[in-house]
């Protein structure tokens, strides 16, 4: 009901070992035939598995319960409903999940004993959870020194092989692509297609959610594949006739590191790398976005638009969010305070934040302060209350 199709010469493949074209070497992505959709979105039961009518697998899946995330209603200074995709309520704390529940089961599907990617840290702790469940073997490349310490404690607790190397994460990610052809490692990045399959039903959870499509969706940007993921389950809905307009996907990049951003206000169809990539958001805090091209064609096919926001803005969505009860890390703000900088007319908006404030302490730490410490007596308690 699927087969893998190059995006950039279109040529078809039913071999489903590979993730680039042998041809032309453009990423893959996988085709529906979406009259076989089977659920619907009535707002119940809202599970990603739900949707397996639309997802690339023949065995039973991997699952830790993953997706059916909630959509808060959030109260910010727009002339917009608005609403926070949490998906840092995920298994692991982070969208990833929904990726690797697929991705994982694929690996299963193959024949694959092992398991590899590179990370900014979420995607590490996602496989190395997702395969400790399958009793996959897994491989994770991070950039040494550079990751947040609750996404470390994450990919080394259920049990990855962690090698952290001296470069930034888009070196980590050429080289695990390298070693992974070398030794026979399915690579769990978004080069995935598979991987990639599980992340677009956050667009039918929405629509499933809110009863329609919204207007725009605002997506924090680093390797790029989750803005295109929710793109393509967009499109596939429109195709399955369950919504008649795409939203516009607005892409949120940090000023340090934001080539699809350069790219988009340049108009062109894929990126300049940066170099030495820099913000807070160290989720996204990546110069070479694979997905740069397939990002750059949801934005513009949709007529929606890319955005750049300071660490600053950031941090002040984030705070934001969390005085509404809502934890997020400093990359999932992103989206939010790109949202708070446009000047837009929309109706209903979502916005998607990525990850949990617990992946991060170290950050939060920073700029929320320490506790007062006073000594343990009553009367210098109540001065304080
Ligand atoms: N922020 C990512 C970077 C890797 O992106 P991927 O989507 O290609 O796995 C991470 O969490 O590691």
């Amino acid at each position: 009901m699927y087969l893998l199709r190059c995006i950039e010469c279109g040529e078809n493949f039913e071999n489903e070992l590979i993730y680039t074209c042998p041809k032309c070497g453009g990423l893959l992505e996988v085709v529906f035939d979406v009259s076989n959709a089977d659920f619907r979105l009535d707002g119940n039961n809202v599970t990603l598995w739900k949707y397996r009518s639309l997802l690339p697998v023949r065995i039973e899946p991997v699952t830790l319960f993953e997706g059916g995330t909630p959509l808060y209603p959030v109260d910010v200074d727009v002339d917009a409903r608005v609403f926070v995709k949490h998906e840092g309520l995920n298994p692991s704390g982070s969208f990833k999940d929904r990726g690797m529940t697929v991705g994982v089961t694929k690996a299963l599907e193959l024949g694959m004993k092992s398991v590899a990617c590179a990370s900014t840290g979420n995607t590490s702790a996602s496989m190395a959870m997702y395969s400790a469940r399958a009793g996959l073997r897994a491989y994770v490349l991070l950039p040494s020194g550079k990751v947040a310490l609750g996404k470390l404690a994450q990919a080394m607790m259920h049990g990855a092989r962690v090698i952290a190397i001296r470069g930034n994460f888009d070196v980590a990610l050429k080289l695990v692509r390298e070693i992974s052809e070398r030794k026979g490692l399915y690579l769990l990045n978004s080069v995935n297609p598979f991987r990639l399959e599980g992340q677009k039903t956050i667009a039918f959870e929405i629509v499933d959610q809110l009863g329609h499509a919204p207007d725009a969706v605002f997506v924090p940007v680093g390797n790029a594949g989750n803005i295109s993921a929710i793109y393509k389950g967009f499109l596939e809905l429109r195709e399955a006739g369950y919504i008649d307009e795409i939203p516009k996907m607005i892409g949120v990049q940090a000023e340090g590191a934001n080539p699809i951003y350069r790219a988009f206000v340049e108009g062109k169809d894929s990126i300049e790398p940066v170099e030495n990539p820099e913000t807070i958001a160290t989720a996204i805090r990546i110069g070479a976005p694979v997905n740069a091209r397939k990002a750059l064609r949801a934005v513009y096919s949709s007529k929606g638009k890319v955005l750049q926001v300071s660490d600053e803005e950031i941090v002040s969505a984030q705070k934001m969010l969390a005085k509404q009860g809502i934890g997020v890390e400093p990359a999932s703000a992103s989206s939010l305070a790109g949202l708070l900088k446009e000047d837009s007319d929309f109706d209903t908006v979502v916005c998607i934040a990525t990850g949990n404030l617990l992946k991060d302490p170290e950050e939060v730490m920073r700029v929320s302060g320490t506790p007062v410490e006073v000594d343990a007596n009553i009367s210098e308690i109540e001065r304080l209350i």
